[in-house]
């Protein structure tokens, strides 16, 4: 305990000092051989955002076919994914993408209702979803690049939305360990890197707190036109589920396949870096609470087998679910390693206690705000959630370096968007200037001890983005939707690539 305190300790030192400030005037120089040589680069991309042909072959509807074709006005573009990349066909050229950029790795994921239309084994499998991936992963191996597997990134299937409330329901625990289970025993030969769930926590809040995301719910005092749901009971519940929906797969991969197939399965957690908004010690504190309620939320349980003692003090009035002493023992130390989503940052600070204490889905002490007397932590991206503060994703490696036992980490997502103006631009020197800056401070993280093995750019194409549809572009490569989803490297690409083909000591 004392160790981890001064661990701690000496972080909060690190962090504050002047020692690691760098001259931020123009984009830093990197080398490949800055980081090991073992250090996995590759692109992310996920199901709905890319594949296109949600209606073909089979493939049952998941909530984000609901959510966008039926309520086109909750999208900034009233757009939706049923074409989106046109991935499903065109996945050869991307993997050529990825190859001609240099990647050896590539996140993408895997779609439920590919797998199972109706969500479950009752409602059959479907062979052509298998055959996709299959395919894809074939094709990623023949050029040298690992593929590493997300499992679940926000497409529940519609049946078990309809029938249980999808992850409102307990239910879905045992229907996600056998859609885990397939895919582990159809793919887990060739795929040696697993992700369950991708970022949980943007699923409760904004699946079920602020209502931007699919399955939209909420409730009056986040969002004056919420239909359904309850903000101030429904994440608890729905990120409980997941917790336990991602410890029953690893639990599945760890008695029937770890011996045979050897792999490693993990979690993308999406998180943000907190500073406190005055030096003061309340402030601190305020942090670190806002910092339980994020990160340590799911990354807690994973590690100790419970909440974060600030949640469970201050989630009041029995809303926050408890673990039983099997689920706990499931949980603790259910990953090989944790991935780790990172944007941008924010100020924490303490403010006056909430007496709404029982709505509200956060710290009801603490509040976040992107700014300080009117001036940003930095510069904001096409995204107003974007603001652009490379250290955060140095100190936040450290953070869970030093809370919880040293894992394994990959950054699973970084990455920047621009406008879509309709006209194809290419020149993204902003973008090369985010990864080059964030790419510096991973390798600062590791120079002090973060075990952060690999880096995935969010993401390879321009694609769906979700309730901003396509009016934001976040790819290393661009793409045509008006003609036939021609693709175009950018800028970014070729920086990429020269980076990545740098031979050693140059
Ligand atoms: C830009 C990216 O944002 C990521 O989401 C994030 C990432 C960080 C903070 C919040 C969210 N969010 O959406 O609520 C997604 O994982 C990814 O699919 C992509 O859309």
């Amino acid at each position: 305990m004392r160790g981890e305190y001064l661990s701690l300790l000496v972080l909060i030192v690190l962090a504050s000092s002047e020692v690691l400030a760098k001259n931020n005037s123009s984009t830093p120089k990197l080398r490949r051989s800055d980081f090991p040589e073992d250090f996995v680069f590759g692109s992310a991309t996920s199901a709905y955002q890319i594949e296109g042909a949600a209606h073909e072959d089979g493939r049952g509807p998941s909530i984000w076919d609901t959510f966008s074709e039926k309520y086109p006005e909750r999208i900034n573009d009233g757009s939706n994914g049923s074409v989106a990349d046109d991935s499903y066909h065109l996945y050869k050229e991307d993997v050529a993408l990825l190859h001609q950029i240099g990647f050896n790795a590539y996140r993408f994921s895997i779609s439920w209702s590919r797998i199972l239309p109706r969500g479950n084994l009752k409602g059959g499998i479907n062979q052509a979803g298998i055959d996709y991936y299959n395919n894809l992963i074939n094709e990623l191996l023949s050029k040298g690049i690992k593929p590493f597997v997300t499992i679940f990134h926000w497409d529940t299937p519609q049946s078990l939305e309809d029938a249980y409330g999808g992850f409102l329901g307990a239910k879905v625990v045992n229907d996600f360990r056998d859609y885990a289970d397939i895919c582990f025993k159809n793919f887990g030969d060739r795929v040696k890197h697993w992700m369950t769930l991708n970022e949980p926590l943007a699923v409760v809040q904004q699946g079920y707190v602020a209502g931007g995301l699919a399955p939209g719910r909420c409730s009056k005092f986040t969002n004056p036109n919420c239909t359904g749901g309850d903000g101030a009971t429904e994440p608890y519940i729905v990120g409980h589920n997941l917790i336990l929906a991602h410890g029953a797969a690893v639990k599945v991969y760890r008695e029937k396949y770890k011996a045979s197939q050897k792999g490693q399965v993990g979690i993308a957690l999406n998180a943000g870096w907190y500073l406190p908004y005055t030096e003061s010690a309340e402030d601190r504190l305020a942090v670190a609470r806002v910092m339980a309620f994020t990160i340590d939320y799911f990354l807690e349980p994973l590690v100790t087998g419970k909440y974060p003692v600030d949640m469970v003090n201050n989630v009041k009035g029995g809303r926050l679910p408890t673990f039983t002493a099997k689920q706990s023992k499931m949980l603790k130390g259910s990953y090989d390693f944790i991935g780790i989503n990172y944007y941008s940052s924010a100020y924490a600070k303490d403010v006056p206690c909430s007496n709404e204490n029982v709505t509200l889905f956060s710290d009801p002490c603490a509040s976040v705000t992107g700014e300080r007397e009117g001036v940003p932590i930095g510069p904001k991206a096409a995204s107003d959630w974007i603001l652009i503060y490379p250290k955060g994703i140095r100190d936040l490696l450290l953070y869970a370096k030093y809370k919880f036992k040293d894992p394994v980490m990959y950054i699973t997502e970084n990455g920047r968007d621009e406008f879509n103006t309709g006209k194809i631009f290419l020149n993204d020197g902003d973008r090369i200037d985010y990864y080059a800056r964030h790419l510096e401070m991973v390798r600062d993280a590791i120079s002090i001890g973060a075990n952060v093995k690999g880096f995935f750019a969010w993401s390879l194409l321009d694609n769906f983005e979700w309730v901003n549809g396509y009016t934001v572009r976040f790819g290393l490569v661009y793409v045509d939707f008006k003609d036939g989803c021609k693709r175009y490297p950018k800028k970014s690409a070729d920086w990429f690539k020269k980076f990545l083909n740098q031979k050693k000591n140059s």
